[in-house]
């Protein structure tokens, strides 16, 4: 029989809190409704591991980095939860919400399409796709970057994952859908009930028929690749080909369906929010913006990054770690207790809630001196390996550890070089980064004044 393992460290004594400002019957969802960000990183100062009250439930935010990690290594205790049922009905048995054996199996079958040597072959146009959008800016003119970055994005996630399938108006069209369904399956997965979503309204209908539309559309880039042999050297034609290491036993078409919308889903929206926040942050720190330019005119001299580039661009890579660790785009999620359970030396009863926010550790001071500040310099050297053991989260930990990770951050870094060879962009006046914690933390509309360099 399976053990309960135990929480870390059972010598150390943890800290254990309740979260302030409880209101009657609601206890505190108000706050954690209102003002979520700030509601979260409040409360590591109240404990390492901290009660919060949502309505009459008890449920724990796990503030500590050893105990977060603790619940990501073990997720036959701390399961996904009710939340991933549901998810599934919207996703398919994909990997983001298959458990136990099943995602063991799905991961070990798909973790080779994610080496780094595939990911250099599915990056090699990225640079290319961003010169075309980029040579169609006008210097003067003002752009939302959060929704270039979002078009951009979906135009380099077509390109790694079905090379020159798609044409610019289907791209466009699914770009549209990916954005309802996404905040579709959202709302869909934190509603307690499950009728409304039923219901005829004009919301649920645009809802349903971007979810057909964009499986159509990668259905029928599946079909096109079963009907001719080659490999195109891209994610799609890796999947197709992908072999169970031990089984040799392959993903049908309608598994290979539900991954691809769950990368689309899990890949893009996190991806751009990062690269807005990126520029952003560039438009506001003349300081780290001169270091990116001086790096990338350096390295490149004026050629098209790849991603065999992306060792001579460290400034650029610490850029976007620390835009990652003030804006990580993945800023809560939450486990359930699958049995009575130690955490942080306090039983937990089996069906509680478990809370852990990336945002709430990026942002704890004692994890992070002067977290407010965004400073690429703390992952230089020295300062970097004094960052205590799984303080940074942006990509999770774990078995489900996002396996997308190098593909966002080799994506990221390319972008950020291509536009920074070229251009300089600054926050148009009177904006102001307001960001907005939904589905994932978006950065909002960003306008930018575009200025040649
Ligand atoms: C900056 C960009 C990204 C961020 C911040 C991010 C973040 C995350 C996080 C935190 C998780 C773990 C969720 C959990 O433990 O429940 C995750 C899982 C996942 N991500 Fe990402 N992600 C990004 C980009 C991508 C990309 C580009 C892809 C695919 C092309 C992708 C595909 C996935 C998948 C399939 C999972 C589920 C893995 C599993 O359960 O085994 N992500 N991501």
């Amino acid at each position: 029989m399976p053990t309960t393992p135990r929480s870390p460290s059972v010598e150390r004594s943890w800290r254990i809190g309740a979260a302030p400002g409880a209101v009657p019957l609601l206890g505190h969802i108000p706050a954690l409704w209102r003002r979520p960000l700030e509601f979260l990183a409040s409360l590591p100062a109240h404990g390492d591991l901290v009660e919060v009250r949502l309505g009459p439930s008890r449920a724990y935010l796990a503030a500590h980095p050893e105990l977060v990690r603790h619940i990501l290594l073990n997720p036959r205790v701390f399961d996904k939860g009710g939340i991933f049922d549901k998810a599934r009905q919207l996703l398919g048995n994909s990997l983001s919400v298959s458990r136990g054996e099943e995602h063991r199996f799905q991961r070990r079958l798909i973790q080779p399409a994610f080496h780094t040597t595939k990911i250099a072959a599915y990056t090699t146009a990225v640079a290319a796709d961003t010169r075309t959008v980029i040579d169609g800016w006008r210097a003067g003119e003002i752009r939302d970057i959060s929704d270039t970055m979002h078009a951009l994005l979906m135009r380099v996630a077509a390109r790694t994952l079905f090379s020159t399938g798609l044409d610019e108006d289907t791209i466009e069209e699914a770009r549209q859908c990916l954005r309802t369904v996404s905040q579709g399956i959202y709302r869909r997965t934190v509603a307690p009930l499950g009728v409304l979503e039923k219901l005829p309204t004009p919301g649920n209908r645009a809802y349903d028929h971007a979810n057909t539309r964009l499986r159509q559309i990668v259905a029928d880039m599946i079909a096109l690749r079963r009907r001719s042999d080659a490999n195109h050297g891209d994610l799609l034609s890796t999947l197709l080909r992908a072999e169970h290491p031990e089984t040799g036993e392959k993903l049908d078409d309608a598994q290979v369906l539900d991954q691809v919308v769950t990368f689309l889903v899990a890949g893009s929206e996190t991806t751009a929010s990062t690269l807005a926040f990126v520029f952003h942050l560039m438009g506001t720190l003349p300081e780290v913006e001169q270091q990116v330019h001086a790096e990338v005119d350096s390295a490149l001299e004026g050629r098209t990054p790849v991603s065999a580039d992306l060792p001579a661009l460290p400034y650029i890579r610490n850029v976007i770690t620390e835009a990652l660790r003030l804006y990580p785009p993945s800023w809560m999620a939450m486990r359930v207790a699958a049995e009575d359970v130690e955490l942080g030396g306090r039983t937990i009863p089996a069906r509680t809630m478990i809370l852990y926010s990336a945002y709430a550790l990026h942002h704890n001071p004692e994890l992070f001196p002067d977290p407010e500040t965004f400073d690429p310099g703390r992952w230089e050297g020295e300062r970097a390996a004094r960052v205590p053991r799984g303080a940074l989260l942006p990509f999770g930990a774990g078995s489900h550890k996002c396996i997308g990770d190098v593909l966002a951050l080799t994506e990221t870094a390319l972008i950020v070089a291509t536009v920074a060879a070229r251009w300089r962009l600054r926050p148009a006046p009177g904006s102001r980064l307001r960001p907005e914690p939904k589905a994932t933390l978006e950065a909002g509309p960003l306008p930018m004044v575009l200025e040649r360099r």
